[in-house]
């Protein structure tokens, strides 16, 4: 459990230049001994910090950068268009002032040419000089993170500036490295319109050196970030490094703070729109999907932004890589007492996402901005935030599903096979550490019992019956029932068969029968009135208790009743970096046509409730398909078993609304399940702690994608599933489509036929129809959507103003059951 965030102080070239001027002595150029570097972290860290966080560059590297790089540009002869033809007539003057001026010109071209030789120098070989850096040596860089100069623009307009920027920045990550620093923070990315530039430029930091972590920083939004056309450094005498920044104002952002922007601390607007929210967000997934998704690229999410309180506009982030969350104490407000807090926009996002173990960057605690609790108290604050985040409270929480699964988070892990391999018996001691699904198993059996008719002789089956709990489990229903019944215990583990004889010797006696065999297979001495089973998977028939159930069903009297009596298989589109990351890891083909059961935590369900602009799609999380038992349609053979396993093939169809743009990693599966009446388990998230609250038995399962796919706001995700069988295996495929809801374009007099009955038109026209709202069959508008029933009726004619275009589909994953299947 323990903590989740760790904490890093932000130390400026100012606090390095307090400390050095405290000490007499200048040793911050000695090989031995405490540098002025040192001692100003070591001094920030006394402070309970885990790491400190250090521009990597001086001003005096940016003042001859500029020189080089931005002053020198352009043109040599320093003129316009009439410096180049010649003198003009009005401009004519004597001789001796042409000389003085051609000499001027001479000495300003030549001082040109030496800076441009310099540059050339520069770029042919970066280096930096003794002043430009802050650390020199390799015992001042432990623990520090390095921040790359703010003023480096990898995505400037300027393909000189871009260029150069270019250079530079490799130029501090070579340093970074020789100073084995593990973690840069790189300057956010301003330029939508370049970001694959700055993409690239990170890319090929990635490939250069192969141990570092690198950090983007980068604003949650930032509507004004993307007015700003040019970087208002080049004015000059701007000093826009970190540390001087953050000696002046109170520091956020670097780039926020830059003396004579044009664009405030803070954006003006609280409410950013949906287009602004993105931004930010989209240029972070160009960098990441240049960088072929690195686990070495992360997010440093800067929080200085009032956030929205719109906690599924944030929940993208949920998903994305956060490391660091940056928190300039300008964020802070001061409460009542006059202490520090945060706004509850940013309360409860960084609560949230504790969940990530982030390093929370606080910068400007020095600086005094807020009355009370001093330079303590940003942290002091930030750790009772982390005490009271959802995550750290689950986790505490005795037989939470948070504190049972530590460490389980986001592990992918291969589903059992429990039909095909014999489980061991620490396998079974893990199930039956789950009180939930025992106790909801009771209640079903017992309340079964009480509505079954009175008989001195009620049969219990118990098929699959492991090391015996859900036979415990029987007798006690039994017993509170005041029921007289006798159980049969049926399981095929060979294993596990000996813990049940153990069991019947020690403590049933002979009020339980065991049978040993494949419940497909084998006979029992009687038929019985109830027949219990725990076959379940995590998306309810991924474990084929369907098929183990068909051969059981044998076992059950014809009006018998089956606990579980059906099960439900659900989906959601699912958003996740970390998920896909790992489940690329092997690099097989395989191991991304697998479905896999994982216990999701920095994940996010991209589907919303409501229908979508067409009002076509169903909710977040949907229902796949369901099987019942006993099975109602069952055609059997002589032995009472079905002849094919044709009956168990499913599929379905689904439409997601996706509200806020995202990438889609893969599909998060669900189930639930009803035992007897209305009592059940689930793992649906929105339905689980009305049903089995607390559960550890199931966690969801996961079905990547191959390649992640792009979904934009508003658009409609169609997923298909299926789940199909031979003689000898189970297997799912799936695969997805997304469509962009267009405003349908009214056909005019004249158009070419072809035109006017296109789906959207012919959609338009049907719907614009004042009398009714009931459509007519129309096999065009149900080719181009498929998941339209061709009767249905439409209540909002706003909706009806839609039609859609497709934007994009996945490949059909695991066709043929090629990489996963589970045997039967
Ligand atoms: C998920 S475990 C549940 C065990 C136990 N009922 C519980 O709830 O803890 C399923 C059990 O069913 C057994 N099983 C699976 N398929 C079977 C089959 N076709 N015939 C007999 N037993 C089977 C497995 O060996 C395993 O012990």
């Amino acid at each position: 459990m323990g903590d989740y965030a760790t904490f890093a102080a932000f130390v400026t070239h100012d606090d390095i230049a307090r400390v050095s001027s405290q000490t007499a002595a200048p040793r911050s150029n000695s090989l031995a001994g405490e540098s002025a570097a040192m001692r100003a972290f070591q001094e920030t860290r006394e402070h309970g910090y885990d790491y400190v966080c250090v521009p990597l560059t001086r001003p005096a590297w940016h003042e001859r950068w500029k020189r080089m790089c931005v002053e020198n540009a352009g043109d040599v002869d320093g003129g316009g268009e009439g410096d180049r033809g010649g003198f003009k007539e009005e401009e004519w003057e004597g001789e001796g002032e042409r000389e003085a001026e051609g000499e001027k010109e001479k000495a300003r071209r030549d001082q040109h040419a030496a800076v441009e030789a310099e540059a050339e120098m520069w770029r042919k070989q970066p280096h930096f000089l003794h002043d430009e850096v802050t650390m020199t040596r390799l015992d001042e860089a432990e623990g520090v993170i390095g921040v790359v100069s703010d003023w480096l623009t990898l995505d400037s307009s300027d393909d000189w500036v871009r260029h150069d920027s270019e250079i530079a920045l490799h130029q501090e990550i070579a340093y970074a490295s020789y100073l084995n620093i593990q973690t840069v923070v790189l300057p956010p990315p301003r330029n939508r319109e370049h970001v694959a530039s700055y993409a690239r430029a990170v890319n090929e930091c990635l490939k250069r050196v192969s141990y570092m972590k690198f950090s983007v920083q980068l604003p949650i939004y930032d509507p004004a970030a993307f007015q700003q056309k040019e970087t208002p450094r080049l004015r000059s005498g701007s000093t826009v490094t970190l540390a001087s920044t953050l000696s002046e104002t109170p520091p956020s952002t670097p780039r926020l703070l830059i003396p004579g922007n044009d664009f405030p601390l803070r954006p003006k607007k609280t409410r950013a729109s949906e287009r602004e929210l993105n931004a930010t967000w989209e240029m972070w997934d160009v960098i990441r999907s240049v960088c072929d998704y690195s686990p070495r690229l992360t997010l440093t999410l800067d929080l200085a932004p009032p956030l929205p309180l719109n906690p599924t506009l944030l929940g993208r982030w949920s998903a994305e890589p956060v490391q660091n969350v940056l928190l300039p104490t300008s964020t802070f407000i001061a409460n009542a007492k006059g202490y520090p807090v945060l706004p509850k926009g940013t309360q409860t996002f960084l609560k949230d996402n504790m969940k990530h173990r982030p390093t929370v960057l606080l910068s400007g605690t020095k600086l005094g901005l807020h009355g009370k609790g001093g330079e303590a108290a940003y942290a002091q604050y930030v750790r009772h935030l982390e005490k009271t985040s959802p995550i750290a409270q689950a986790s505490r929480k005795a037989g939470s599903v948070e504190n049972f699964a530590q460490g389980y988070q986001d592990f992918l892990q291969a589903p059992l096979q429990p039909l095909m391999d014999n489980l061991q018996s620490a396998t079974y001691e893990t199930f039956e550490q789950c009180p939930v699904k025992y106790i909801n198993y009771e209640e079903a059996i017992c309340r079964a019992l009480l509505d079954w008719p009175e008989s001195d002789r009620i049969v219990i089956c118990v098929a699959g019956a492991g090391r015996g709990p859900l036979v415990a489990r029987s007798l006690k229903a039994i017993e509170r029932s005041r029921r007289t019944a006798h159980i049969i215990a049926v399981e095929k583990n060979p294993n596990a068969y000996v813990t049940l004889q153990d069991r019947q010797r020690r403590e049933w006696g002979a009020s339980v029968q065991l049978v040993y065999g494949d419940m497909r297979q084998i006979t029992v001495p009687e038929q019985a009135d109830i027949l219990v089973s725990e076959l379940l998977g995590s998306f309810g028939d991924n474990e084929l208790s369907p098929e183990c159930l068909d051969g059981a069903m044998r076992f059950l009297k014809p009006d018998g009743i089956s606990i579980p009596s059906s099960y439900t298989a659900h989906l959601a589109p699912l958003s996740s970096t970390k998920l896909y990351n790992e489940a690329r890891q092997g690099g097989e083909l395989k191991s991304l046509e697998t479905p896999y059961v994982v216990m999701f935590q920095n994940v996010n369900v991209l589907s919303g409730n409501g229908g979508g602009l067409r009002g076509k799609c169903g909710p977040a999380i949907q229902e796949c398909w369901t099987f019942e038992h006993p099975r109602k349609d069952a055609t059997l053979d002589e032995r009472g078993l079905p002849p094919t396993n044709s009956h168990n093939i499913r599929a379905a169809n689904l439409s997601f609304y996706i509200p806020h743009a995202g990438i889609l990693h893969g599909l998060a599966g669900y189930f639930e399940a009803v035992l007897y009446g209305n009592i059940g388990l689930s793992i649906h998230p929105q339905r689980k702690d009305q049903i089995s609250k607390d559960m550890l038995s199931w966690f969801p399962l996961f079905f990547p994608f191959k390649e992640p796919l792009y979904l934009p706001s508003n658009s409609e995700l169609q997923v298909s599933i299926w789940r199909l069988t031979n003689e000898r295996q189970v297997w799912y495929e799936w695969y997805a489509e997304s469509f962009l809801p267009v405003l349908n374009v009214a056909p005019r007099a004249g158009d070419p036929v072809l035109e006017t009955v296109s789906a959207s038109a012919s959609t338009a026209s049907f719907f614009a129809s004042p009398t009714t709202h009931v459509a007519v069959p129309s096999p065009l508008i149900d080719a181009i959507d498929p998941a339209s029933p061709p009767f249905f009726v439409r209540e909002d004619e706003e909706a009806a103003k839609y039609g859609a275009v497709k934007v994009g589909q996945s490949a059909l994953h695991n066709a043929g059951g090629r990489s996963s299947w589970i045997g039967l």
